[in-house]
């Protein structure tokens, strides 16, 4: 038996409990190198906790998911924060869910679009990249450095999500 997982919208308020959206917002825009460029200001943290820790900036080439797709793991970095940002400009799924006395709970399901990222705050619960389409390519900025940054859950129920009309 499965559950079929609704998608929402990728929105700021929405995903407040996660994390950050790194999108083009207007209200964080300063005009900068002479009014040429236009910096949207600390869309987001990086997080890098433990002695020796440090901030890394990766590309990540994704290969699609084949739908419908079941959502059988969740994960989580206990020592940083994870982010990724499109850099081939189409949509992706994001997948968190909230801490249950230290697992995640019920999957919930967000459609970014192409022009919109994510940082996963620091032990922040959440599927592995889930790419659309084909390959795509993400800048991915996260932890890098001593200790299992990497914690693992494997659900006894079975969530699955239908592949999103795009
Ligand atoms: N393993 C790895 O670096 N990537 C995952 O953490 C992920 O969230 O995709
Ligand atoms: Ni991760």
């Amino acid at each position: 038996m499965t559950e079929l997982l609704d998608i929402q919208p990728l929105t700021k308020t929405a995903f407040a409990p996660f994390g950050d959206v790194i999108e083009a917002d207007p209200s964080t825009m300063r005009y900068i190198n002479g009014g040429t460029t236009e910096r949207f200001h600390a869309l987001a943290t990086a997080e890098a906790a433990g002695e020796g820790a440090r901030v890394i900036i990766n590309l990540f080439r994704g290969q699609p998911r084949v739908f419908p797709y079941e959502i059988g793991m969740m994960e989580r970095h206990p020592f940083g924060s994870q982010s990724f940002s499109p850099l081939s400009g189409r949509p992706f799924l994001v997948v968190v869910s909230e801490d249950r006395d230290g697992e995640p709970g019920r999957p919930q399901v967000f459609l970014a679009r192409g022009d919109q990222g994510v940082n996963y705050r620091r032990n922040v619960w959440h599927h592995p990249l889930l790419v659309l389409g084909k390959s795509s390519d993400f800048l991915v900025v996260d932890r890098d450095g001593p200790g299992d940054n990497l914690q693992e859950h494997f659900f006894e129920t079975s969530y699955t999500i239908s592949e999103p009309a795009l």
